[in-house]
């Protein structure tokens, strides 16, 4: 894993599309599929979806309160005492725990899944009266994921007997019961470096991952950017808050990644891209962003996709010695005969990453 500051490849990177789902264009299906299979990341232009520059900026702004809260009313929520809920300090949690001594330079607050409008957890006391609005953002999140699995379901071509467009959807109707969904209001403090013994070059705002659930959206605020991807190549590549294209949009684009679960379905067609967040040289501003992690149903068997689109796909990949694909595609037949759930592979991974309860991780990493 290279540890080296940003080795930008923006050759690569400037190929990322921003791609606009309210528009009624046949192709888009296919092009979130392909910027899925080569990148793992895609911009999607939130004009004309249901998010508003006013709901963005108000949960940005309870953010903000948030973590400028008093810390012993945050240490109320700490994350040991509620599972992966609640309040993270800063370096309390390491992202890259083989190849990183001091956990991320960041704070984070995770809310599992609201039900009816309600936390399911203590909430922290800056926002005890915003609950509600919380839960809608939630939801706003969701439906925006679930349109998007409805999406990469049409590109792969998934045969209406088997569920065709609904076939991941389906898998994540929350009324098919709890989930691992969450959304996590993310801090990361610019490093005052002459103050204290942090170090921009040196403390890492988050490690190297790849997320554990099955898509991630990602809101970012102009100005404070930070997350960097691992391309093909082995390098670290910055991606624009705002990419070309985007800049006048009334706030930038939602970032959208595929994570391991929907990679695994797809055989690793669809890409779970390692990424990272880095302080700007000499410790720069504060960041803030927002991340929602969707989950499928807890009890979703992991099983294969049946889609000829990733078959065919997969295929000249093997053929031509792609070890890569070809791994992935024998794994997947090993998983179909030992499917596991969607909550056992997040108890492994969280386990593998934070050294919670006693299984091991199903990758090894
Ligand atoms: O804050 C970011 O830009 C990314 C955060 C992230 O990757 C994560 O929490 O999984
Ligand atoms: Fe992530």
């Amino acid at each position: 894993m290279p540890t080296a500051r940003t080795n930008g490849n923006n050759a690569f990177l400037s190929h990322i599309p921003i791609i606009d789902i309210s528009e009624s264009d046949k192709d888009i299906p296919a092009k979130l599929v392909d910027a899925a299979a080569t990148y793992g990341f895609v911009y999607i232009r939130s004009v004309g979806l249901d998010f508003t520059r006013e709901i963005i900026d108000h949960i940005f702004a309870l953010s903000r309160k948030l973590f400028q809260s008093p810390p012993g009313e945050k240490a109320a929520c700490a994350v040991a005492e509620y599972g992966n809920n609640g309040w993270v300090r800063v370096h309390s949690e390491n992202l890259d725990p083989k190849h990183q001594k001091r956990g991320d330079f960041k704070e984070a607050f995770n809310f599992g899944e609201f039900i009816d409008g309600r936390a399911q957890q203590p909430m922290p006391k800056a926002l005890a009266l915003n609950e509600a609005d919380l839960s809608r953002f939630a939801d706003l999140c969701h439906a925006l994921c679930i349109k998007l699995l409805k999406l990469f379901a049409l590109g792969l071509d998934i045969d209406a007997d088997d569920g065709g467009e609904d076939w991941f959807s389906s898998r994540h109707d929350t009324s098919k019961g709890p989930s691992g969904s969450t959304l996590r209001l993310l801090f990361y403090p610019a490093i005052q470096a002459s103050t204290s013994d942090d170090d921009a070059a040196v403390d890492i705002r988050a490690g190297p991952h790849s997320d554990y659930g099955s898509l991630t959206l990602l809101f970012q605020r102009s100005g404070q950017p930070g997350l960097e991807i691992l391309t093909p190549q082995s390098t670290w590549a910055p991606l624009a808050v705002s990419p070309p294209g985007a800049e006048d949009d009334a706030f930038p684009p939602i970032l959208v990644n595929v994570a391991d679960l929907l990679s695994h379905w797809t055989n690793g067609l669809l890409k779970s891209t390692v990424h990272r967040v880095v302080s700007p040289e000499g410790g720069g501003e504060d960041r803030y962003s927002i991340a929602y992690f969707c989950h499928p149903a807890n009890d979703t068997e992991l099983v294969p996709v049946p889609s000829e689109v990733v078959r065919t796909r997969l295929l000249p990949a093997k053929e031509m010695g792609g070890r890569e694909a070809a791994e992935e595609g024998r794994e997947g037949l090993e998983r179909e005969q030992t499917a596991i759930t969607a909550e056992e592979h997040l108890n492994r991974r969280l386990a593998a990453t934070f050294g919670w309860g006693k299984q091991s991780d199903p990758k090894g990493d």
